[in-house]
């Protein structure tokens, strides 16, 4: 009798689901793919990269392992090419698969074999052999990256020509550090009432730092709209304008509302403006939420067209910028960031800054700030704007007016840089000038 043949089984082909893990891995690449090839902020690319992860904790990975690649792409591609005969191309994907997967072994705690096989999928046809051997090798060397990380040729090359080569390691060091939590009061004894409740420390009235790792809807008076998150430098530009006592301001570039409120809480009566809508929704969500709204009135448009109903004794311009100053939290901008972008940004700030200029009651102030380190969209731009309307002078801000630690420039602006206030946490990169139509 004919031995019964055995059909032979087929191998299931391995789906996303099969290997744990993969899916939060494959949207950390769509996330780094977003921001290196198509230059997207990687906060804007993370709704669309982690769509149909349905666990926080793996959207929250994607994000910490693409942020984490940012902040040490040369001191990744440095170890991968101890390890390569002939050095695989820059923007290739084995390369990125490598860079996450080491990033998770070398710094977030991922267990080597979850590293790797979450990683040799990704390369999809690629040269799985080259991946899982440069990995291997790394292990065994026991790799490390540098306890500081390497910043970009081109952004060492620009911030040291700006404001020299010490400036670029405190930068680096900022990198490597996680940057706290600043929040700003409405009132600023209620600050002072729970900053020990909050574990927290106060650099001014009004402010409370806390700890990078807290859980931000958890604390005291979140609900109640109490306080937003906004970094020091941040409160700097509306702090500047003093009390309104009902007076008129016009905040051009409101959304989403951080200088808003603080303008709103401080007796101003402010037109908020703003070019995109969707950034504008959150402007409102935060005005419900802070019970701010009704000295707010919110106007959509594009400050380069709109026209104010009546003149202001306020104008605050916290313009679009290339936003280099806030890389401890968006790394991206360290990548996003070049010489075309800053150009565009600094012609875009000089045409709101004319347009503003027209808008002031004679005696009025007008508040020019961004978050950038570059001179072109701030020191710069302020000295071609008084260079081009006589009638402005600077109003120079006094150190009695800043934080202990931040003094104010020879001119009279504010400049905070990498290493402002490092000892306590640091501060974002700002430049913020006060100034007045003479009357
Ligand atoms: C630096 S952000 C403003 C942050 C805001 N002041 C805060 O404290 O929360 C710059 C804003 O300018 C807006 N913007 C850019 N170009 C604009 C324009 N031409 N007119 C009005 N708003 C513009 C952007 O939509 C963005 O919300």
């Amino acid at each position: 009798m004919p031995k019964p043949t055995s059909t032979p089984r087929r191998r299931r082909p391995l789906k996303e689901a099969d290997v744990p893990g993969l899916a939060a891995r494959r949207a950390a690449l769509r996330l780094l793919d977003a921001v290196l090839r198509r230059g997207e902020p990687l906060e804007t690319a993370l709704h669309a990269a982690t769509q149909g992860l349905t666990r926080g904790s793996d959207k929250g990975l994607a994000h910490a392992i693409a942020a984490d690649v940012l902040r040490w792409l040369p001191d990744l591609d440095a170890l991968i090419d101890t390890v390569t005969e002939q050095p695989i191309p820059p923007d290739v994907k084995s390369r990125m698969v490598l860079r996450m997967a080491l990033v998770q072994i070398l710094l977030l705690e991922t267990p080597p074999h979850a590293a790797i096989s979450t990683a040799l999928p990704l390369t999809e046809g690629g040269p799985r052999r080259l991946v899982h051997g440069v990995l291997g090798s790394l292990i065994r060397a026991e790799a490390k990256l540098p306890e500081v990380p390497t910043l970009p040729a081109d952004v060492t090359e620009r911030w040291a020509g700006q404001w020299g080569i010490e400036m670029v390691s405190v930068a680096a060091r900022a990198l490597a550090r996680r940057a706290p939590i600043d929040l700003s009061f409405a009132d600023a004894a209620e600050a002072e009432r729970i900053t020990d409740m909050m574990g927290g420390t106060s650099l001014m009235p009004g402010h409370v730092r806390l700890d990078h790792d807290v859980s931000v809807p958890d604390l005291p008076g979140y609900t109640q709209g109490h306080w937003w998150v906004q970094d020091i430098s941040a409160s700097l530009p509306a702090r500047l304008a003093g009390v309104g006592e009902g007076r008129i301001a016009l905040d051009l570039c409101a959304a989403p509302g951080g200088k808003t409120m603080q303008l709103a809480s401080a007796g101003w009566r402010v037109t908020a403006l703003d070019k995109s809508a969707k950034r504008l929704e959150r402007l409102a969500e935060n005005l419900v939420r802070s019970g701010l709204g009704t000295q707010v009135e919110v106007a959509q448009g594009d400050a380069l067209t709109w026209e104010p109903a009546a003149p202001a004794d306020l104008i605050l311009l916290d313009a679009p910028c290339s936003a280099t100053g806030i890389f401890r939290r968006h790394p991206d901008v360290l990548y996003r960031a070049g010489p075309r972008q800053i150009a565009e940004m600094a012609e875009l700030q000089g045409a709101l800054l004319d347009r503003a200029a027209a808008w002031l009651k004679p005696g009025g102030m007008l508040i020019y700030a961004t978050c950038s380190l570059e001179r072109a969209e701030g020191e710069d731009q302020i000295a071609a704007f008084l260079a081009s309307h006589p009638g402005f002078a600077v109003q120079p801000v006094q150190t009695e007016e800043l934080p202990a630690g931040i003094a104010p420039t020879p001119e009279g602006f504010v400049r905070t840089l990498p290493g402002t206030l490092e000892e306590l946490g640091g501060a974002d990169g700002f430049f913020v000038a006060r100034l007045v139509l003479n009357a």
